[in-house]
């Protein structure tokens, strides 16, 4: 059956933060960043988890560069959702080009659900010598579900126990342009 079509899920669905809110929640979190590595000799490494961390990765490096912090750009792909609204199987479509050895490595993802996406990606970096990982969430769902020992370093906004979508989220694959978070309809 095909999903319902964003309009209609838009029509139920409740705004859980604006546009203003998640951009303030941005600049407030880049301050907090740029403290921890305005010392460093070399950039940290700038992972970006595709699709959903695109949007608030591009915001986020850009709030960083104005505070003077110059950051080096990579990606992975690694997805459990694959576009549904429960979690599975992590499957990763692509990993980071860039020597992890000796790194720091920011880690920045959409949300932080269950926690095991981020897990799998932590320990990743690690397994390939990152010298030091952390983890950058807009979002943070609060719940009792996470995975034991993963937590954000910095995280924007929390947002209920239900399915959000908007901001880099989906809903089946649809609204990841909404400049806000929605939570579907209860
Ligand atoms: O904490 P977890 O329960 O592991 O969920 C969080 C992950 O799920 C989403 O990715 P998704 O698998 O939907 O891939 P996508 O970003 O390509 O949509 C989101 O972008 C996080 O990476
Ligand atoms: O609530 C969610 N919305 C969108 N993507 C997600 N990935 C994990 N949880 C979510």
């Amino acid at each position: 059956m095909n999903a319902p079509a964003l309009a209609e899920v838009m029509a139920d669905a409740d705004l859980i933060h604006d546009r203003e809110a998640l951009e303030d929640a941005i600049e407030t979190m880049a301050d907090a960043m740029r403290d921890e590595y305005a010392g460093d000799e070399r950039p940290p490494l700038f992972v970006t988890i595709m699709h959903g961390g695109m949007p608030f990765a591009a915001q986020l490096a850009f709030a960083l560069g104005e505070r003077g912090l110059d950051v080096e750009f990579d990606y992975l792909h690694a997805t459990r959702y694959r576009g549904g609204t429960s979690g599975s199987r992590l499957a990763w479509l692509h990993r980071p080009a860039t020597p992890m050895r000796g790194r720091r490595v920011i880690l920045v993802d959409d949300i932080l659900d269950e926690g095991h996406t981020l897990k799998a990606v932590g320990r990743w970096c690690e397994d390939e010598g990152a010298a030091d990982v952390r983890i950058a969430v807009l979002a943070t769902k609060v719940h009792d579900r996470c995975v034991d020992g993963v937590c954000a370093d910095w995280s924007g906004v929390d947002v209920p126990d239900r399915y959000v979508f908007g901001y880099g989220m989906d809903y089946n694959e649809q609204g990841r342009n909404l400049p806000a978070i929605y939570a579907l309809g209860e």
